[in-house]
Order: C-alpha cells, then sequence, then structure tokens
C-alpha cells in the first residue's frame, strides 16, 4: 500500500532525515518507534507533503505521491491525523468533522458523519458543544473522526496516546484495532512503544534520522536490548 525509499528531508538547510526505508502491506498496522526528536513526526509529514523531501520516493498504491500537495494525498486516500490533534478549539465537534470532509471520495459528508458518529457515540452526544469545551480524550476521538472523514484507505496516527490517561490510552488502542478490523491500514507513530508494539504487524525504529531496525512487532517488542533502549526495561 505505502513504499518508502531512501527518504531524506529536513526543514531549510537542516536535514533530520537520512535515509528512511518502510512499507506497509493493505491490512497492516506498522508502528514508528523511536525517541524523542528521533524523526519520526517528520517521516509521517514528509509522506503526507507538508515536510520538504529532499530525495528518496514514496509511492502509495503503486503511484509516486512525493511532492504533490497534501490535499491531493489525502484526497487518493491516505490520511494523517497529526501530533497534538490540531483540533479546530472554537468550533463545534460537527463543524470539526466538516472541516475533515473531502469531497470527490465518491461519499456524501452525511453518510460518513453517521459512521463516525456510530463508532464514537460521544461525538454524536456532544455534536452541538464546541471542540475546546471536550477532554483530551474526547479530543482525540474527534481527531481520529475528523481524519476518517476523508475515507483513508490508509490512516497515520500521531502519537494518538499524547497525554491522555492510561485507561483513556486503552480506550483508543481498542479504537485503533477496530479500524484495522474495517479495513483500513495504519501506521501509529508512538513514544509509548509498549503498547504500540503490542497492538501492531510490524515496527521500526527510528534513531537521529535513520531506521535503525525494524521487524515483526512481536519480535521488537521481545528483544532485551530494544527493552533496554525504548521499554524502559
Ligand atoms: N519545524 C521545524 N524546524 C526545524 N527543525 C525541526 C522542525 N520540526 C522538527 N524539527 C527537528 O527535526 C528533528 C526530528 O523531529 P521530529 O518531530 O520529527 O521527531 P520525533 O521523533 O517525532 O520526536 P517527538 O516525539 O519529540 O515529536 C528534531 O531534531 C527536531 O528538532
Amino acid at each position: 500500500m505505502l513504499k518508502v525509499a531512501g527518504l531524506k528531508a529536513g526543514y531549510g538547510r537542516t536535514q533530520v532525515l537520512f535515509g528512511i526505508d518502510l512499507e506497509v502491506r493493505a491490512g497492516e498496522i506498522v508502528t514508528i518507534i523511536g525517541a524523542n526528536g528521533a524523526g519520526k513526526t517528520s517521516t509521517l509529514r514528509s509522506i503526507s507533503g507538508l515536510t520538504q523531501v529532499y530525495a528518496g520516493e514514496i509511492e502509495f498504491k503503486g503511484r509516486p505521491i512525493r511532492g504533490l500537495p497534501p490535499e491531493e494525498i489525502t484526497r487518493l486516500g491516505l490520511a494523517h491525523c497529526p501530533e497534538g490533534r490540531q483540533i479546530l478549539q472554537r468550533l463545534t465537534v460537527e463543524e470539526n468533522l466538516l472541516a475533515g470532509y473531502l469531497p470527490g471520495r465518491g461519499r456524501s459528508f452525511d453518510e460518513i458523519r453517521t459512521e463516525v458518529y456510530d463508532m464514537f457515540p460521544i461525538l454524536r452526544e456532544r455534536r452541538h458543544s464546541l471542540a475546546s469545551r471536550m477532554s483530551g480524550g474526547q479530543q482525540q476521538m474527534l481527531a481520529i473522526g475528523r481524519s476518517l472523514m476523508a475515507t483513508p484507505e490508509l490512516l497515520m496516527l500521531d502519537e494518538p496516546s499524547l497525554g491522555l490517561a492510561p485507561k483513556i490510552i486503552n480506550q483508543i488502542f481498542e479504537i485503533i484495532i477496530g479500524l484495522s478490523k474495517s479495513g483500513i491500514s495504519l501506521i501509529v507513530v508512538e513514544q509509548n512503544a509498549a503498547v504500540a508494539l503490542e497492538i501492531a504487524d510490524y515496527a521500526y525504529v527510528i534513531d537521529a534520522g535513520r531506521c535503525s531496525v525494524e521487524g515483526g512487532a512481536h519480535n521488537v517488542l521481545n528483544d532485551p536490548d530494544l527493552k533496554a533502549a525504548y521499554l524502559g526495561a
């Protein structure tokens, strides 16, 4: 579904990615883990056209997408739920969903909104509330719901557990498993490596802008060296 090869990217003259290779197969949950500042967010932003790519190939469903505008990439079926959620705080829940809707994917706003509300009943209940009134967990659900408004085939989630209580993190990860079961392929970037590795099929560890390790998520989870480095064991 997604193939990234030799990705080099950065901010102006500051290069932060030095040759990332990764793949996502249809139906998989792939996790990207690594220390603070390793380049996880920059990797996602490069894929979705938000960060400057210096070199490398990015293919989505067999089509090169490097250099396409972000909206075009989303329209092809690749959505990005950003770090920090980026909810429009002064708009209502429903207005935030409308902001995520992309006409031209063959489905109406009402149709997808109903699906999102069925998945997140709390969003239906609070559809006329200001987003700023929602809890952290509810805002994360709204951020995911807004991404789903673009009917993605591949959804990239950046730090979905950030700042949430453990009970809520479990709920969010249950939702991610549900999305996967519904047929959406996923990339999950996480600081919370142990939780992400539990649900993922495949994992990449990024270290200083390079993929240092990759493998089946359970192998990575049980690797003693990685446990010491990333899982606090
Ligand atoms: N807008 C920017 N301008 C310049 N440098 C940036 C910018 N955004 C990120 N960086 C730098 O790029 C490097 C990689 O950052 P990135 O956010 O991709 O890492 P990360 O692994 O996602 O870390 P975190 O978990 O802290 O978000 C860091 O050195 C960071 O300081």
